[in-house]
């Protein structure tokens, strides 16, 4: 038992719910384990009842006799340090004085009483001779989270009809019971949904608004596991319950989009992680951007890029739309970096729309200042598509979306130029390897690389809506690149010769 004698910190708070069940996964211990989860906490259950309930009701309840759960809550406390305890549904007053034994022989460090008396849905969860037995916990607790109706009767009084009542009744229940008071005012009419902390005489008010939603089964068991994860973690228990009320109320908000149940619906539990369980953003997409390279690969500009056989003309006339479309391009990068969340990222974005602008000056010096094509010629209506697309997305986006829209021009000229240079390289004198290394290797390749990593972090915090735009925004770039290297006319004359036209298309 060494783990015993010096209980070694984990990298993760160790919780244990001792509640009841919910086989729809909106209260009790399933919901439990979820809110533990989502603060972060290493979760346990030891189950009191096993109930046949759904978002509309309870059907049926059978509560395991006492030897049981006994052995259930030895068997985890015999093993592992408990960090923190929540006790949610108790049904029985034999339960309730079982858990009261246990909590005299393994008391973890913090310990949370949701007082379950009457779910949602209005059926009761414990008995009336329990009662009793659930206030002799209130002795053992630190913190106890009655909504009103559980408040009167752990109080013995009338439930209160005003929120400054019931903060009095949770007052004079503090100062007696020697616990501190989680009051939650759920229950109450009005646009508020308020909650206090009543501890050693002191009042926190926790105020939050009502979020219009039916989603509101399983609340007050997910609030009461969220106070047990968060507070190994935090410095008192007001802070605790902040955190874990902004939390709830953004659950409620999310719970309807999960589509559980025709009744009261649960939360959403990982409403603050919406990217859980989907691909990397740049493995999601990555089958639109191997498709646009192949694509890329079949323009008969790319085909004359890797064989060297290009015509001049052809390949001026592309660096001249392309000087164009850079000039355009750092201006959204420029946005980026005005966006982008981290110091990190506004420094890749601000470089990036300094490198267009100092690539887009020295097309001009290297080719365009000895080319054919007249350097006022406007920007074809493919690089204008491409352009209006690019500055649509900054001008209305999120930097979410902005970084997915400007990353195809990075990560296609990079791999475009990857096999690219490889073929060039199997060339003698090859024309056109200087401006193929220039993407076939580093440090363009390095920066493509980066940007991939700044979309996969920006993926991670957005909602799916916002998901849904970042691919929508990315596949169109990915389309207006193909459409890019497809633009110049590269027309074959000679037999094994090309020649530009130079009209672009
Ligand atoms: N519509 C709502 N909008 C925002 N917060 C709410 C809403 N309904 C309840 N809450 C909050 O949810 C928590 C649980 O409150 P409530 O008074 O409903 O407890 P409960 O009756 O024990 O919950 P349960 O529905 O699980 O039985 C509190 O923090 C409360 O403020
Ligand atoms: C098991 C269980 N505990 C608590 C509640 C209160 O919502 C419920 N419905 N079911």
């Amino acid at each position: 038992m060494t783990e015993r004698e010096t209980p070694p910190t984990g990298s993760r708070p160790r919780v244990l719910s001792v509640a009841g069940t919910d086989p729809t996964g909106g209260a009790g211990i399933q919901a439990d384990l979820k809110s533990f989860a989502a603060h972060g906490a290493y979760g346990m259950a030891v189950v009191t009842a096993l109930l046949a309930q759904n978002t509309h009701g309870v059907r049926d309840v059978l509560v395991p006799d006492a030897a049981f759960l006994r052995a259930q809550l030895d068997a985890v406390s015999d093993d592992v340090t408990v960090d923190a305890v929540k006790i949610g549904m108790l049904a029985t007053a034999a339960v309730a004085d079982e858990v009261g034994d246990w909590l005299a022989r393994h008391r973890p460090p913090f310990v949370v009483l949701d007082p379950v008396m009457v779910a949602t849905s209005g059926d009761r969860l414990l008995d009336d001779d329990a009662v009793a037995a659930v206030r002799r916990l209130l002795a053992v607790a630190d913190v106890v989270t009655p909504n009103l109706p559980e408040l009167a009767v752990l109080a013995d009084e009338p439930v209160a009809r005003t929120w400054p009542e019931a903060v009095q009744q949770a007052t004079r229940l503090a100062s007696a019971a020697g616990v501190a008071v989680l009051v939650k005012g759920g229950h109450l009419p009005g646009v508020e949904s308020p909650d206090a902390l009543v501890e050693g005489g002191r009042v926190v008010e926790l105020p939050g608004a009502r979020v219009a939603s039916t989603s509101t089964h399983g609340t007050g068991c997910s609030l009461s596991a969220a106070l047990a994860a968060l507070r190994p973690r935090r410095p008192d228990w007001a802070s605790a319950a902040r955190d874990a009320k902004r939390w709830l109320g953004g659950a409620i908000a999310a719970g309807e989009a999960l589509r559980v149940g025709s009744g009261h619906g649960p939360v959403d539990h990982f409403h603050h992680a919406p990217a859980l369980g989907l691909p990397v953003f740049t493995d999601e997409v990555g089958g639109i951007l191997a498709a646009a390279c192949a694509a890329s690969l079949e323009q008969p500009f790319v085909r004359g890029l890797a064989d060297g056989g290009l015509p001049w003309d052809a390949f001026v006339e592309q660096l001249h739309q392309d000087a164009l479309y850079l000039t355009a391009y750092s201006r959204v990068l420029a946005r980026a970096s005005t966006l982008a969340p981290s110091a990190e990222a506004q420094e890749f974005f601000a470089r990036g729309a300094h490198s267009c602008l100092a690539v887009e000056r020295s097309l001009h010096e290297t080719y365009l200042a000895r080319a054919s094509v007249r350097p006022s010629s406007p920007p074809s209506a493919v690089t204008r598509a491409y352009v209006d697309h690019l500055a649509a997305v900054a001008a209305h986006g999120s930097y979410a979306e902005v970084v997915a829209a400007v990353l195809p021009c990075y990560w296609v000229y990079a791999e475009v130029g990857v096999t690219l240079l490889a073929q060039a390289d199997a060339v003698p004198g090859h024309p056109y390897r200087d401006w193929v290394a220039t993407y076939g290797s580093a440090p363009f390749t390095e920066h493509a690389a980066h940007a991939c990593r700044l979309a996969d972090a920006a993926a991670q915090h957005v909602d799916p809506a916002t998901r849904e735009r970042m691919i929508a925004a990315f596949d169109a770039s990915c389309r207006h690149e193909v459409a890019f290297f497809g633009q110049v006319a590269v027309v074959a004359t000679d037999p094994g010769r090309q020649v530009a036209a130079l009209a672009v298309r």
